[in-house]
């Protein structure tokens, strides 16, 4: 991964309402390399939404978002960002290969290769099954899969534990430690203790947010 030394993440005055509620406002945070941030609060309090904001699926209210300096809409924030959502984001009716072939015809490729991006989540010798014949945690795997054979700084991860086991999710953790010692970034939500020794990690709690 080739990292400008200038990359940072930094949201200003960030406020967004849903059906007239206020969820969070003048949300203000920054992210550089190797750092990991936390976003906490209770059911509904507006993590995914705010997830869903910063990947450009949705506008805020009010604030700024920038990548480098620049608004994230001129800015190659898009290209340099993986989200994994509640949803797998694979296609269910193509094998595991043929989704990550995909994932890789649309991005830069990462350090990882499909075969051993497999390998490493657990999944070797799944290459041709299809994904609908999968387990949630199986689909879930393959979406990590995918962050590890593309070239992303960025990974924006929506309760990435949800469907794992216990080893499962020793693994996202050891995936997350493994992105950002190399220089990458990582924002999640997560209702699990995370165990992430000796990281850079920030929390923020959105029910005190307002
Ligand atoms: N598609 C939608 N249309 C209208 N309101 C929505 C929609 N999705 C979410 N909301 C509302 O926005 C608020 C925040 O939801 P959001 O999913 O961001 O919360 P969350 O913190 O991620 O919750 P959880 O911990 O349960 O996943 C909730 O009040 C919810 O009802």
């Amino acid at each position: 991964m080739e990292h400008l030394p200038q990359i940072k993440l930094e949201v200003a005055d960030l406020s967004c309402s849903r059906d007239d509620r206020l969820l969070f406002s003048g949300l203000n945070f920054s992210l550089s390399p190797g750092q990991v941030l936390l976003l906490e609060g209770s059911n509904g309090s507006g993590k995914t939404t705010l997830l869903r904001v910063l990947c450009g699926f949705r506008e805020a209210d009010d604030g700024q978002i920038f990548w480098s300096g620049q608004p994230i809409t001129e800015s190659t924030f898009f290209a340099d960002t993986a989200y994994v959502g509640h949803a797998d984001g694979t296609k269910k009716e193509l094998t595991v290969a043929e989704n990550l072939r995909f994932a890789l015809a649309l991005s830069r490729s990462g350090k990882y290769s499909i075969e051993a991006a497999l390998e490493k989540v657990q999944l070797a010798g799944y290459d041709d099954n299809l994904v609908q014949t999968l387990s949630a945690g199986q689909k879930r795997r393959v979406s990590l899969a995918r962050l590890l054979i593309t070239d992303k700084i960025l990974w924006i991860l929506d309760e990435p534990f949800t469907s794992l086991d216990r080893q499962g999710i020793t693994l996202i953790e050891n995936l997350i430690y493994e992105h950002v010692k190399q220089g990458g970034m990582v924002i999640l939500t997560s209702h699990h203790d995370l165990s992430l020794p000796q990281m850079n990690l920030q929390r923020i709690h959105l029910d005190s947010c307002h």
